[in-house]
């Protein structure tokens, strides 16, 4: 709509917005809540501090980030509006989650019933399809970058790990025939890879702990390339559920459950509401 270009050519300042309450510290730098003077438009406003930036060499991440975020339009992945600097930080505009971090609610209730868990599993399925139809791979899909909107839907938030994945052949002028395999690949892992961190989160929404989870690195590591997949007895997890997390990690990423399958899942046909909206 012509708000949406009104916003990515507008250029923004501090003083376009009233800053409220902070709603906690980011990576690199605190949350504001913030209100837009013109719109009364209610947003969160990350503050990044560029020395940070700097010294972490995440400037590049930085920009992908926003370039890959501000350009997708989908009700369970978090708005980006915006972005602007000042000479030592940079702001960017994103959308206010009024129910907050995910991770926290889960911490509280140690897990989720089978309900709560598939009307979630369901809904980020649903955004990653939209994604990967994008061609963006998110590839850092966890509790903690997870947001919760004003109705309880899901929003998957922190792009900063994502890619986006072109067909070389698009980029590349001329011919592509004489580009080894790897190269045409383009990325050494495919929109697959988001399959198996939504199976871990289903796995941690179920149990309250991720599947491989283990005291030291090289043991997560060791347990992660065996698929060393235990359901523990408690909680009571429905056999269902255990069949769709076993067909989403799979060591080889072609075999794992396509998200559109995942859908028609029973487990997540019989549980998941519809709306993507989980009422308790
Ligand atoms: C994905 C990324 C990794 N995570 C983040 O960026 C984090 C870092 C800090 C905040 C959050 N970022 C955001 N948070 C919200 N909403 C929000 C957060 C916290 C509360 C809350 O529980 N309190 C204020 C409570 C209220 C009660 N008191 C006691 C504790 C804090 C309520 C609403 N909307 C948008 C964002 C965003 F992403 F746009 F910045």
């Amino acid at each position: 709509s012509e708000g949406s270009t009104a916003v990515e050519k507008k250029r923004w300042t501090l003083n376009d917005f009233d800053i409220g309450k902070p709603l906690g510290r980011g990576k690199f730098g605190h949350v504001y809540l913030a209100r837009e003077k013109r719109s009364n438009h209610i947003v969160a406003l990350k503050v990044l501090f560029k020395s940070q930036l700097k010294q972490s060499q995440v400037e590049h991440q930085l920009r992908r980030e926003v370039e890959i975020q501000s350009h997708l339009r989908h009700s369970n992945i978090l708005r980006l509006y915006g972005y602007f600097y000042d000479q030592k930080r940079v702001y960017l505009i994103l959308e206010y989650a009024a129910k907050g971090e995910l991770y926290k609610e889960l911490q509280k209730c140690k897990y989720f019933s089978e309900r709560r868990a598939a009307t979630y599993v369901a809904s980020l399925a649903r955004a990653l399809i939209y994604c990967h139809g994008k061609h963006v791979i998110h590839r850092d899909i966890k509790p903690e970058n997870l947001l919760v909107g004003a109705q309880g839907e899901l929003k998957i938030a922190d792009f900063g790990w994502s890619v986006h994945t072109f067909n070389r052949r698009r980029t590349m002028c001329g011919t592509l025939d004489y580009l080894p395999p790897e190269m045409v690949e383009s990325v050494e892992h495919d929109a697959n890879v988001d399959i198996w961190s939504l199976g871990v989160l289903c796995y941690e929404f179920l149990y309250g702990v991720p599947p491989f989870e283990a005291k030291e690195h090289s043991d997560t590591y060791r347990r992660i390339v065996q698929v060393d997949l235990k359901f523990p007895p408690k909680p009571v997890v429905s056999a269902s559920a255990k069949d769709l997390i076993s067909q989403m990690l799979v060591k080889d990423s072609s075999q794992r459950l396509p998200l559109h399958k995942l859908l028609e899942h029973p487990w997540i046909v019989q549980n998941a509401e519809p709306s993507g909206i989980y009422r308790g």
